[in-house]
């Protein structure tokens, strides 16, 4: 086996080949990166530090090194994202983001012609600092789906469930979110594309949905027969397009959130015998993650609701299955994880945040009903918990800034949500900072890359393997999955579901450099610090 790399790192490039692209990109010259034909193998030392707090409340730092192997398949695998809610705004807007960028559409508007792109994506549409030049010193910078061998949008193949039985073709003028000049040029290919029936509990989404229910899986009411006959879905989709992975997204209706019951959905047995007995207690979004969990394919929760019930984590876990979740951070949450982590790590201190919006498409009409705002008002409004409480020298235990959600349907903007906030703080000598902000969010436009991330970033974790090659505790013996709770997916998502027992980070910053970082050592490179100190010690 080559020391480094001999051949480039396999990627696909979107012309629908998912083999190993021999383009390379960038290979890394070290004794601690093997590649061979199948696998980039790395040995990875990480750094943290530990703090031991003495009796008289002073704090000991001791460094800390853990040497990690990591292991990563090179062969992009042809990939299915089945999307449940597919005949919605989100569902039909990536479909046709990814359709239109697969034929590198060209479509007339008003302010000129536009091309197909897929800005908004991290992995499509960012790069990442590889390093500096070795001879100039400045940066160099890759695009980030370059850092390892992803799936390539463009090969996705795509299809899913939706209660309304509308084709995709129609769904899309339905949601009313692209260009007529572009949706003509997908018509035809989406009209042929329609949604499988799905699962129906009127008691968890708003009742005014209930005049586009017309595609229901027909017979039993029992819910263990909707598990295996949407595992049924999974397979029949992957045997009929060849696909050798395949991962599920909730982009469906908000449903209410569901009651904790011991004994019910409390652990993976009991909510396992619940299902079986039809306990009316378990939603749709639930029945579906524990299809996925049982089938080996990647759940993602894109909505605000308690999918993950204890059980089905405990479950995820037995079975070694990923999920994770939950809600789409697409424009008025990105933009508070981002503002708040600058306020609070600048030193100001934020006392309270007004957080408004209206919108008109059918998420918000759903969100017009109280059960299923307030799932969306607590995924709204947990996201400045991390970054109060890591300041205690602005604010006291248990202090927090005042923060209110409100989210009002207003049908006549349609998808382009109006999102008004106002962020206000105290600052030097009794002074304040009255931060107003009026952001129009094209919410569907918004959110259809982050469901393209979350498929990408999900394929690529179920790739990459890890073993502990020493530690202070035993080193692991076998490579093993991360764990089944795919906290690394929470850039894209408001309300990170973690590992049970494990801190909820929502600070944008914190969240990119966790994903970019933790792909950088499964190449063996070190985490990027911006430290620089080249540039400042000469
Ligand atoms: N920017 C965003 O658009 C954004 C951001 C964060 C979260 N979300 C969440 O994403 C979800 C989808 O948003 P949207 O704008 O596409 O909504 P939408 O109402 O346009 O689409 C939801 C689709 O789900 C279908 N559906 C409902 N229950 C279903 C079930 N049990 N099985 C299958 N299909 C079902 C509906 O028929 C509809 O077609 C919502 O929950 C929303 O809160 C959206
Ligand atoms: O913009 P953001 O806060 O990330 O998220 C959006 C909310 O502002 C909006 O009210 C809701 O209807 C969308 O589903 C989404 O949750």
């Amino acid at each position: 086996m080559a020391p480094h790399a001999e051949v480039g790192l396999g990627f696909s490039d979107g012309n629908g080949s998912t083999t190993p692209v021999k383009k390379d990109l960038f290979t890394v010259n070290s004794p601690n990166v093997v590649y061979t034909h199948n696998e980039i193998k790395s040995k990875y030392t990480y750094r943290t530090t530990l703090v031991n707090e003495t009796a008289d409340g002073k704090f000991v730092a001791v460094p800390k090194e853990t040497v990690y192997d990591f292991k990563v398949e090179r062969k992009v695998p042809k990939t299915g994202m089945m999307l449940v809610g597919w005949g919605g705004n989100n569902g039909t807007t990536v479909t046709a983001g990814i359709l239109a960028n697969r034929r590198g559409l060209v479509w007339e508007t008003r302010e000129g012609p536009r091309a197909a792109n897929y800005y908004g994506s991290v992995v499509m549409g960012s790069t990442i600092k590889l390093g500096t030049n070795a001879k100039t010193a400045k940066d160099v910078n890759i695009p980030f789906h370059g850092i390892l061998p992803m799936v390539h949008p463009n090969d996705l193949v795509i299809g899913g469930w939706d209660i309304s039985g509308m084709n995709l073709a129609q769904a899309m003028d339905r949601a009313a979110v692209l260009e007529p000049t572009l949706k003509a040029q997908v018509k035809k290919e989406m009209a042929e594309m329609v949604p499988l029936p799905s699962i129906y509990y009127p008691d968890f989404i708003a009742a005014n949905q209930e005049d586009r229910v017309d595609n229901c899986i027909q017979g039993s009411k029992a819910c263990i027969e909707h598990v295996e006959q949407i595992r049924k879905d999974i397979r029949d989709f992957k045997a009929k397009n060849s696909l050798e992975k395949v991962i599920v997204q909730w982009t469906a209706n908000t449903e209410r959130f569901a009651d904790l019951i011991p004994g019910i959905n409390d652990t993976a047995d009991n909510l396992m015998k619940a299902i079986v007995n039809g306990h009316e207690e378990i939603a749709p979004s639930t029945i579906f993650a524990v299809a996925c969990i049982l089938e080996g394919v990647p759940f993602i929760n894109g909505s605000p609701q308690n999918t993950f019930v204890p059980g089905a984590i405990e479950l995820a876990e037995k079975h070694n299955a990923f999920i994770g979740g939950d809600d789409f951070k697409s424009g008025q949450t990105k933009m508070k994880s981002a503002l708040v982590d600058f306020l609070i790590s600048a030193g100001i201190k934020l006392t309270s945040i007004a957080s408004y919006n209206h919108l008109g498409n059918n998420d918000g009409k759903n969100l017009s009903s109280q059960k299923q705002f307030r799932s969306k008002e607590i995924s709204k409004s947990n996201v400045v918990d991390d970054m109060v409480e890591a300041n205690t020298v602005l604010y006291k235990k248990g202090e927090h800034p005042d923060h209110t959600v409100v989210i009002k349907y207003m049908p006549a903007v349609g998808d382009n949500k109006r999102a008004l906030d106002e962020y206000y703080a105290e600052i030097f000598m009794g002074g304040h900072q009255t931060i107003s902000i009026f952001n129009v969010c094209e919410d569907s436009l918004l959110a259809s890359p982050l469901i393209i991330d979350l498929v990408l970033v999900a394929e690529m974790m179920t790739r990459i393997q890890w073993k502990a090659a020493s530690s202070d505790g035993a080193a692991t013996k076998d490579f093993k999955n991360f764990h089944s709770v795919l906290s690394i997916l929470s850039f894209m998502l408001k309300a990170p579901l973690t590992p049970p027992g494990t801190p909820v980070i929502n600070a944008l910053a914190k969240q990119r450099s966790a994903l970019v970082n933790i792909f950088r050592a499964c190449v063996g490179l070190e985490a990027d610090n911006d430290m620089t100190l080249e540039h400042k010690l000469f």
